[in-house]
């Protein structure tokens, strides 16, 4: 299914007036509903331009009406397993927080609050129809991102670092923020409260175009989790007021407030790439580059996703109405795989006695490419030989365990045996997820525990450590200094990478093989050395004896061992079971991130392609850079560079054109950003500024000059 794209026109606010409006809705050809809007050629008015969506909403519909018509209906699928985004898009003071969040009496509220009235009602109704038999549980995240970097405003604004939470890309292809923080929601009266304190944690300014103008991307993260017995199904509802688009010579914006707009118009610039680059069936599109669309994922994710298309009906809006009539059209040629999310079984919760184990346990996930989970599994079952590792749920046991007689409730549905691949029982760990205190359940294993405080069960324990461990773990990541950036070179080297494996000039294997690569040089740029040891594991099978690859492996597994040995050293000795119990799976769980502090230098000094079989020695490597560093000093400055810059700076689309390496597209996205992203006048004073600009990048920077030179400029 694609992405459902509707369109709402606000009405005219106090001083607006109606000889004004050039927006209009219209009906499609059979003259039922409205689907297109209209506006006229700024050239020539004249003429008129039609936009076509899956509906379109004028200025007398309610928010009722919107939500009954374009959200309520899709509450069943959440229910069902599926996720649902709904993004509101659109210029500065168009009416997206209005549609979003709304107003405080019960007939303003917006698509959120009637969003979570809706979860919660249904979720008392299969409580109830279930006779008890299912239970839903309802926790809430919500962040912002200001300035590009991501806050919890679910968290006082004091406890906010400078840098902000990390993003981290799990192993099933979602991003998450790490150390967000998650609150249970019993009912409406719960959420409100939550909510309406959140947003005062919001960075909003009175702006020329908006009294109360969002200064950030405002996300909400609404997780059901339903569990009958044994099963557990989680589906996410994700409601996104993103921030508008701001033309800053309307704005009569401060230094302040134009940094924060340079901020957002380059997110929603980059996501107006995202959405062209998708629409074109382009292999690369350009999520990175912010991080608005890298937790947006647009097409990535499964699910179903509206985006709400805000618009302001008046001529004053014009160019900017007509930009993001044209992004959003685009965007209604994405497609999102309409995939319910697994039903996890759950695991019965290990016993505390089991002391003598130091390796986590570890959640069921579904791996990021886990298109042959039933192919090897099929080969595996009819007693073909599986070469290559199964690719099913990363389950990791504890060793420790006696060996698994699983019991009959503890699986996978899809693959019923899942094969493990051979590093599952090797010890290593990932970064776990929080376990939830709230589904687990008593079992035969944790009745027949011990408490050591006889008033407390096994249960309270195990909820009191997991709850106790989340906190420790949040606050670690708050106070941890943030992941390294990585460098341009690195994000080079990953681009070249993915596009190697994307390219489809090998056979499937090195393609997955690769992909293993891929996945293990992010971790380690990430730091998650232990992650990336089992990537690289898992990739060996198809670079088999590969001595790079060996080297790379057995570097990772020495830096591993020396930290693990230095946590246990650092054990202070414990008072109780309990915080004995907590010690241990806190140390379990940030072990990863503990050791590749240290380990860092070490992968960083690691510098190799990680192809395994290019064999670019280390000294050439290095030599190369350094002739590209003073290569790129020399054309830093000097006649050919100014000539590159005026003809930039002059947003002359032909003549930009006519550098070499820049198509009518490049040139096209390049006099859009400097347009969007500038007050009048403002230039672009060096090639280092212009190669950070989006989609340019060193090569392209670098050829254009190339040309110049080339034709004898100067
Ligand atoms: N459908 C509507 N009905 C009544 N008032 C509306 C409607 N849509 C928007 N408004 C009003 O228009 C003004 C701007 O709306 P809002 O703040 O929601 O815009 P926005 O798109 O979120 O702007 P920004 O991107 O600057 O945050 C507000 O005063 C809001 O109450």
């Amino acid at each position: 299914m694609s992405v459902r794209v509707v369109a709402r026109i606000r009405p005219l606010l106090e001083k607006e007036l109606d000889k004004d409006i050039i927006v209009r809705p219209a009906s499609n050809d059979d003259g039922e509903s409205s689907t297109v809007v209209k506006i006229p050629n700024p050239r020539n008015e004249s003429e008129e331009f039609s936009f076509t969506f899956n509906s379109v909403y004028d200025q007398s519909t309610t928010q009722e009406e919107l939500f009954t018509a374009e959200v309520s209906p899709h509450l069943k699928s959440l229910f069902l397993g599926l996720d649902v985004t709904i993004f509101a898009y659109g210029v500065t003071g168009t009416g997206k927080t209005h549609t979003m969040r709304g107003g405080l009496k019960l007939a303003d509220r917006g698509v959120i609050p009637r969003l979570l009235s809706g979860v919660f009602r249904r979720a008392k109704k299969i409580a109830k129809d279930s006779n008890g038999d299912t239970t839903v549980v309802v926790a809430l995240s919500y962040y912002e991102i200001y300035n590009d970097k991501v806050f919890d405003l679910l968290e006082p604004v004091e406890k906010r670092t400078p840098s902000g939470l990390p993003l981290r890309a799990e192993a099933n292809g979602k991003t998450v923020v790490a150390g967000l923080s998650e609150r249970p929601c019993q009912d409406l009266k719960d959420f409100e409260q939550l909510y309406i304190e959140a947003n005062t944690n919001r960075v909003t300014a009175a702006t020329k175009l908006n009294a109360h103008s969002s200064r950030s991307h405002a996300i909400l993260r609404v997780k059901v989790t339903q569990t009958t017995r044994d099963m557990v199904r989680e589906s996410t509802a994700s409601a996104i007021d993103l921030a508008g688009s701001e033309d800053n010579r309307r704005t009569d914006n401060g230094k302040e407030r134009l940094v924060e707009s340079a901020a957002i118009n380059k997110s929603l610039f980059v996501l107006s790439q995202c959405i062209d680059a998708i629409a074109r069936g382009e292999r690369r599109i350009p999520f990175r580059e912010s991080k608005m669309t890298r937790i947006l994922s647009l097409g990535q994710n499964n699910g179903i996703t509206i985006m709400i298309l805000n618009l302001a009906p008046l001529r004053s809006y014009h160019l900017d109405t007509l930009s993001s009539l044209n992004v959003s059209s685009r965007a209604k040629r994405i497609e999102v795989r309409e995939i319910e999310n697994e039903i996890v079984y759950k695991q019965p919760p290990r016993s505390t006695t089991n002391s003598g184990s130091n390796i986590a346990r570890q959640p069921l996930r579904p791996l990021a490419n886990a298109h042959n989970i039933n192919a090897g599994a099929a080969a595996a079952a009819a007693g073909k030989p599986v070469d290559r590792p199964v690719k099913a749920f990363s389950v990791y046991t504890d060793k420790a365990k006696p060996a698994p007689t699983r019991p009959a409730n503890t699986s996978v549905k899809r693959s019923p045996q899942p094969h493990k691949r051979p590093s599952d029982s090797d010890g290593g760990s990932r970064p776990s997820k929080i376990t939830r205190p709230e589904l687990v359940r008593p079992t035969a294993v944790s009745r027949q525990l011990k408490p050591s405080q006889p008033s407390i069960s096994a249960d309270q324990i195990e909820a009191m450590v997991e709850k106790k461990v989340s906190e420790i773990l949040a606050a670690r990541t708050q106070a941890a200094p943030p992941p390294p950036e990585l460098s341009d070179e690195v994000k080079r080297r990953l681009e070249a990478l993915e596009r190697r494996i994307d390219d489809g000039r090998h056979d499937d294997a090195k393609s997955e093989g690769f992909r293993f690569l891929l996945m293990a040089r992010q971790h380690k740029e990430r730091g998650e050395n232990t992650s990336a040891l089992k990537m690289y594991e898992m990739a060996l099978p198809y670079f088999p004896g590969q001595a790079k690859l060996l080297g790379k492996i057995d570097k990772l597994r020495a830096c591993i061992a020396t930290d693990q040995n230095r946590a246990v050293n650092a054990t202070e000795p414990m008072a109780d079971p309990v915080t004995r119990a907590i010690e241990k799976k806190v140390k379990k769980s940030s072990k990863l991130s503990e050791a590749d502090d240290d380990a860092y230098s070490v992968a960083e000094a690691d510098d190799d392609d990680d192809e395994g079989h290019v064999g670019k020695t280390k000294r050439k490597g290095k030599k190369s850079r350094a002739v590209k560093k003073v290569s790129e000093s020399v054309i830093e400055e000097g006649p050919i560079s100014q000539a590159l810059l005026d003809i930039i700076n002059s947003r002359d689309l032909s003549m930009i054109m006519g550098l070499q390496g820049l198509g009518p597209k490049k040139a096209r996205d390049l006099v859009e950003y400097l347009e969007m992203q500038s007050v009048d006048g403002d230039c672009i004073e060096t090639l280092g500024q212009l190669r950070t600009i989006p989609g340019m990048g060193g090569r392209t920077v670098d050829r254009a000059y190339e040309g110049l030179v080339a034709g004898g400029v100067c």
